[in-house]
């Protein structure tokens, strides 16, 4: 399976202890990465979201979650074929790469559709960021062989972790998918964020900070 994904060479005499640990650390990484781009796969995705809600909970930092997807890809299949889509998805998930802080994790979590969770991202720079990524996708072409470029863009939804407050990956993607398909419905090729962290918390998240239905009927 290593050998197949390309994986490099394991460390120490095979059975040995090296090399035993070098089997399980390459089959995590191999399980935790998407096949086309080697980003972050859908679960690994969701571990690390988990992770962040934790963290912000703890420290009240903001941390901002956005989601991309790109725009009419069924043309480009149609037009180009599937390994053309497929050029085009590790190309916007390269762009996608270089585009973040070290810190921040980009995953492919769909066929033609992405996040990115931003630690510690002021609500001020949000948009900025999110902005940057689709203008960046715009203005871009993407080679398709020597005599062929194409053009593609992206919209993005955006939303904040609750600060203070335990949430989960599920309702946090549910709130960013909501203003990706906003930014869909308003025309593509465009960002929308929800405007600031949210304050106002939803009687599923109270039922996870606080326990008990009571919560569910205030
Ligand atoms: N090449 C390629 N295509 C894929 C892959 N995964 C999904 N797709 C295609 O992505 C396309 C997604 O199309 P839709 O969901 O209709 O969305 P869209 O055409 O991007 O339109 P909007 O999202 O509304 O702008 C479908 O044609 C899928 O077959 C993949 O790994 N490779």
């Amino acid at each position: 399976m290593l050998q197949q994904s390309g994986h490099a060479a394991l460390p120490g005499a095979p059975g040995s202890v090296a090399w035993l640990q070098g089997v399980i650390d390459a089959l995590c990484d191999l399980s935790s990465r998407d096949a086309l781009t080697g980003l972050a796969n859908r679960r690994a995705f969701e571990a690390a979201l988990g992770r962040e809600i934790d963290r912000v909970a703890r420290s009240g930092e903001p941390a901002l979650l956005l989601l991309l997807d790109i725009d009419h890809f069924k043309r480009v299949n149609d037009t180009y074929g599937h390994q053309a889509g497929d050029i085009v998805i590790q190309a916007v998930a390269d762009i996608l790469r270089d585009c973040v802080r070290p810190m921040d994790l980009p995953a492919r979590i769909g066929g033609e559709e992405f996040a990115i969770v931003l630690p510690n991202c002021p609500p001020a720079f949000g948009q900025t960021v999110a902005e940057r990524l689709r203008a960046r996708l715009e203005s871009q072409t993407i080679a398709l062989g020597p005599q062929q470029h194409l053009g593609v863009t992206v919209s993005v939804g955006g939303a904040y972790a609750p600060q203070w407050v335990r949430s989960s990956p599920t309702l946090w993607i549910e709130r960013a998918d909501l203003q990706l398909y906003r930014a869909k419905a308003e025309g593509r090729n465009r960002t929308c964020l929800e405007p600031t962290p949210v304050s106002l918390v939803s009687a599923e998240e109270k039922g996870m900070l606080f326990g008990g239905p009571s919560w569910d009927q205030s």
